[in-house]
């Protein structure tokens, strides 16, 4: 069977009504970095991107946002850094076991600016969001999957109920389009 990524191969949970959020932690089996969230997440979904952090053996992401203010790193702050302080959003990673702890961007302007990303599956806690879509599906070929799969794994995605989307979804390009147009006047803002 084709593996995608461990939280996703088997199918996923349901969201828990009023769930609050968790601790994130990474693989570090000792002095782990933790981090808060205190509260549910939006837009889980895949990501195929080389950028975004995979647990071992995926060859997707799952990665969903959170606000900014809702998330706080518990211990081990000593231990993140940002993977490249250049992207539009800055990844802090433990740098002794490489786990993404969160994203963060920091342009006021971009359209997902306040929204911090984070890997639920880093938590035992259950009642996170599920993924509902797919994203950046193509960008696998750029982290060495055969092209020849594509097909085998688009299939797969629609099955385990994640449309697969080239870049994000109608919704989320359609909210990033609206946001942009209204920064440079072509909508009312
Ligand atoms: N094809 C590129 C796509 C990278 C990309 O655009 N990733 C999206 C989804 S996470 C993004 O918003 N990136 C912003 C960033 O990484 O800062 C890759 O796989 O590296
Ligand atoms: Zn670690
Ligand atoms: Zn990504």
């Amino acid at each position: 069977m084709l593996k995608l990524h461990p939280s996703i191969d088997n199918g996923f949970p349901p969201a828990s009504p009023d769930f609050q959020g968790g601790t994130l932690k990474c693989k570090c089996a000792t002095s782990p970095v933790t981090v808060a969230v205190g509260a549910q997440t939006a837009h889980n979904h895949a990501c195929g991107c080389t950028k975004c952090w995979k647990p071992e053996g995926a060859i997707f992401s799952q990665v969903a946002v959170v606000g900014r203010d809702k998330l706080s790193v518990t211990s081990g702050s000593e231990k993140l850094q940002i993977v490249d302080p250049s992207a539009t959003i800055q990844r802090y990673a433990c740098k002794d076991c490489g786990t993404h702890m969160y994203g963060r961007i920091e342009n006021t302007k971009h359209p997902f600016y306040g929204l911090d990303f984070v890997h639920t599956e880093l938590s035992d806690e259950t009642g996170w969001s599920p993924p509902g879509f797919a994203a950046f599906v193509s960008s696998v070929i750029e982290s060495g999957v055969n092209p020849d799969k594509m097909s085998e794994i688009r299939t797969r995605l629609t099955e385990l109920g994640l449309p697969p989307y080239d870049c994000l979804s109608p919704a989320l390009m359609d909210a990033i389009a609206t946001h942009i147009a209204k920064q440079s006047g072509a909508l009312p803002a």
